[in-house]
């Protein structure tokens, strides 16, 4: 069956076995204008061809292996997968500049469910696209470039192309009035952007109101929501507006919606889908017009499968999704948000340091900030904070970063197979193959990680460093 064969095109060339026919099927996908994409029965993405990495700006190492649940959000494609049948639809229109159809198809071999393959078209001499000409020139120029942005987008630094999209999006969904939900771990920004949603709106003048759902008891989080009339309760001694009530005609930012109790989640959805609420212990149904803004560091998806997310929910929030993206996953933007941190901290500080050492800026680029921009930018705080001299230096910095530079340097000048000529002798193979996949573990600290530097997928760096024993 062809999409079986398609299915391990990907892993089989990786793996250096693939027959003429696995070839001729990857030229094809090589040379379509319709972007590919095909994940497994795991939902990781196996395969993405350059026309889908064009439509959606991303790249293929750092994309193949992941899991559509953290970088998709493309219903289609999860519906597909979800309930394993052939699923049609456009995006929003929020991913791309024109309008993408997309069809995906659960892949079976032997009646067994092997993954979906979709195939996404820019639908650019459709005669809705035509009509749009004059937006799309527009955005095409805006897409080109980051200045594009404006200010209240420009004060989120990132230049790394995944950053400038998803900035992108977020600039365009704040000319609409439809939710946003911005996923993304802690600290990569989630409510700068939330912010910055709001102030580029035709609401910024009107009330921008943040409710933690994570951090507010159960019991409690009505009453802050919808608010309540006197008596309602005990300690309930006068009337109390709540935060739908103050963001009326602004915007209402959710954060922390994945830790949203259930029965609050009903009620969230009644406002949603009928824009109106009643105080608690109160009669009056009110109405109210809020932008929603969600954001979560949860994953959702998985929360929906263990029951504690509401699928109908899930749906009302994800009309336009928003992904920050790690701090790991755009390394290259660490530069500009250490110089960025500098000017900014300085000023407060009133401190004058122009610079880190380039060994701390190396450590910086290998260390995976757990705690994304906001770890980064204490650190940048206390280091400006505490250093004397004009330059911020590799002793400055804490040793769990200090030592990754060290490891590297050490590495670079040690590698014995990379330096062993000594004897004008060559190595073997698979002693070359062992001491880069043992190097390769050792920088980067996961198999996903050194996979995605050597070309391969995790499970091959996984199933060569039990070959050769690096592991257990
Ligand atoms: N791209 C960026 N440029 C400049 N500063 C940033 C950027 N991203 C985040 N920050 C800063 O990092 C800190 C954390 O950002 P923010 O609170 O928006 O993250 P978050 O994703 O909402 O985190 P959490 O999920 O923990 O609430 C803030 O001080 C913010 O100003």
């Amino acid at each position: 069956m062809r999409a079986a064969v398609v299915t391990n095109l990907d892993e089989k060339k990786r793996m250096g076995s693939k027959d003429h026919s696995e070839l001729r099927f990857e030229q094809v996908f090589e040379n379509m204008q319709d972007g590919i994409c095909i994940i497994n029965e795991f939902g990781n993405i196996q395969y993405i061809n350059d026309a889908y990495n064009n439509m959606f700006r991303v790249s293929n190492p750092a994309e193949v292996g992941k899991n559509i649940f953290q970088v998709f959000h493309d219903d289609v494609i999860l519906t597909a997968y979800r309930e394993k049948r052939p699923v049609k639809g456009n995006l929003s229109g929020h991913y791309s500049i024109h309008l993408i159809s997309v069809a995906a198809s659960p892949i079976f071999h032997n009646d067994v469910f092997k993954g979906v393959m979709a195939i996404y078209r820019e639908e650019l001499f459709s005669e809705k696209a035509k009509k749009k000409e004059t937006v799309i020139e527009l955005s095409t120029a805006a897409e080109k470039t980051q200045e594009a942005l404006n200010n209240n987008f420009q004060q989120i630094i990132g230049k790394s192309k995944i950053m400038e999209r998803a900035l992108l999006i977020a600039q365009k969904a704040s000319k609409t009035s439809s939710t946003v939900l911005i996923r993304g771990e802690s600290g990569t920004g989630k409510e700068l952007v939330a912010k910055a949603i709001h102030f580029s709106s035709d609401r910024c003048s009107k009330p921008f109101v943040k409710v933690n759902c994570g951090a507010i008891p159960g019991s409690l989080l009505e009453s802050e929501l919808f608010g309540h009339e006197q008596g309602a309760f005990t300690g309930a001694i006068r009337k109390k507006i709540g935060k739908f009530e103050q963001a009326n005609t602004g915007t209402i930012f959710l954060d922390e919606i994945g830790d949203m109790p259930m029965e609050m989640q009903v009620k969230l959805l009644r406002v949603l889908q009928e824009r109106e609420f009643e105080r608690v212990g109160g009669e009056e149904t009110l109405r109210c017009d809020v932008r929603i803004v969600a954001a979560t560091n949860r994953n959702l998806e998985e929360l929906i499968d263990k029951g504690s997310f509401r699928e109908d929910l899930y749906y009302r929030l994800n009309v336009i999704p928003i992904y920050l993206p790690a701090l790991k996953e755009r390394r290259e933007d660490i530069p500009v948000l250490v110089r960025h941190f500098l000017d900014k901290i300085n000023g407060k500080l009133g401190k004058s340091i122009q610079q880190v050492a380039p060994e701390v800026e190396e450590a910086f680029f290998y260390y995976d900030w757990p705690g994304n921009i906001r770890e980064l930018e204490n650190l940048m705080e206390r280091l400006i904070a505490l250093v004397d001299g004009d330059q911020i230096e590799l002793k400055d910095i804490p040793s769990h970063i200090s030592n990754l530079y060290t490891v590297h340097y050490q590495d670079d000048h040690q590698s014995s197979l990379i330096n062993m000529d000594w004897k004008g002798e060559l190595a073997t193979l698979e002693e070359y193959e062992k001491e880069i996949i043992e190097y390769a573990i050792k920088r980067f600290g996961s198999f996903n990680a050194a996979g995605k530097a050597l070309g391969v997928t995790h499970k091959t760096v996984a199933f060569k460093a039990r070959k050769y024993k690096i592991i257990e």
